[in-house]
């Protein structure tokens, strides 16, 4: 059984494409990180007379879970993202995890360097995956953890027994997330009226795919000609992502919905983001949507997040779910394909991944 870290070696990148700019010693933005300006597109949904957006993305409560059950299935559908409260996760643990990440992006550039991501490898320092599709560079870092590769970049980057806590906290982390992550998903399925003993399912939930991304947005001298995370959506069949709580005006985290535009997902104090990826949208035979998001950045502000993303084993055959398609009389709008696949396609094409396996 392969490993989601193997399924990038076949998509090596060039150094260049994962070294990312000494923020701190830029006194203004290159014009190698110059990017058009968005300003026309935002800010574009309403706002009504006290600065509220009147089509806010959808907070969940999850401590009456048969209740969320609809809520979420509606989110997934409308917007393909939504924020849960009483979520489980002690509020203690996520705050001891960001400032972990603060410390971690804190160190000097040339020790961050010192657990860069190799050219063929999926794990460590680096700028994201879908930098080669663009001509700019984005204002951003970011350190990928698959596994236990926290213990050896940590290793490196705090040479003495500063790591320790990192790992830690990390561990702990991680192993609540996917707990959580695996509640969402059994949540999605029984909105869609699919039980998990339907679709054989059994080595999904022991051997899931899972990655934490921490991200780091340094504060940028000009915001309007900088850009943190470009438009994507997530490969992934659901992230959980921790934001943290710089309330940056007019940025930080957007996704868009169709008739509505670019909308901010306002950090809701304690909440998780959640997003659905490609291969829920494949799954739900495209009724969930693979939101499409991106991130702004600030002057004064650095921003963090911690992106939790969840798949099923690599070598797990997605498609349509069958009893979806034939209950509403639906052909697959999906052919089917392993999760390693769709990385391999997604990394060869980005945004274009989902037409290409279109029946
Ligand atoms: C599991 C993964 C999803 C991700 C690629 C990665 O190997 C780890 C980093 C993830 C990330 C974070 C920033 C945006 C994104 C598109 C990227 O370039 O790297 C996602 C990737 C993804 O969802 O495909
Ligand atoms: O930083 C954020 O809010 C979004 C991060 C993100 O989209 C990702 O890691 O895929
Ligand atoms: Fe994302």
């Amino acid at each position: 059984m392969s490993t989601l870290s193997e399924a990038y070696t076949d998509h090596p990148l060039h150094l260049h494409q994962i070294i990312p700019l000494d923020f701190d010693s830029v006194r203004a933005v290159p014009e190698s990180h110059v990017w058009p300006n968005s300003d026309d597109d935002f800010p574009p949904a309403d706002v009504d007379d006290h600065g509220q957006f009147t089509t806010p993305v959808p907070v969940i409560d999850l401590s009456d879970p048969d209740a969320a059950t609809k809520l979420i299935g509606h989110a997934c559908e409308t917007w393909g993202v939504f924020q849960v409260i009483n979520h489980g996760i002690p509020s203690s643990l996520v705050q001891e995890a960001e400032s972990e990440v603060r410390r971690l992006f804190s160190l000097p550039a040339r020790q961050k360097l010192k657990a860069l991501r190799a050219p063929g490898g999926a794990t460590g320092y680096g700028i994201a995956r879908i930098t080669p599709f663009f001509s700019k560079y984005m204002w951003h870092e970011g350190f990928t953890i698959m596994n236990n590769s926290a213990i050896d970049h940590a290793n490196t980057l705090w040479p003495n027994d500063e790591h320790a806590r990192f790992c830690d906290v990390i561990e702990d982390y991680q192993k609540k997330m996917s707990i959580l992550a695996e509640q969402l998903t059994k949540l999605i399925f029984k909105s869609l009226d699919i039980s998990e003993e339907e679709e054989e399912m059994d080595q999904w939930w022991v051997d899931p795919s899972t990655a934490l991304q921490l991200n780091s947005y340094p504060s940028c001298p000009d915001p309007s000609r900088a850009l943190g995370l470009a438009p994507h959506t997530d490969t992934s069949l659901i992230t959980i992502l921790h934001q943290s709580s710089t309330i940056i005006n007019g940025g930080g985290l957007q996704v868009f919905n169709d008739g509505v535009g670019w909308v901010p997902v306002v950090p809701v104090s304690g909440a998780l983001v959640v997003n659905v990826g490609d291969l829920l949208h494949i799954l739900s035979n495209g009724r969930f949507i693979s939101v499409l998001h991106r991130v702004f950045v600030n002057q004064n502000l650095q921003r963090l997040s911690m992106a939790y993303f969840y798949s099923p084993p690599t070598g797990f055959r997605v498609a349509p779910l069958t009893k979806l398609v034939n209950s509403s009389g639906q052909v697959p709008r999906y052919r089917s394909v392993t999760v390693r696949e769709f990385i391999s396609i997604k990394a060869k094409s980005l945004d274009k991944a989902l037409s290409f396996i279109e029946n």
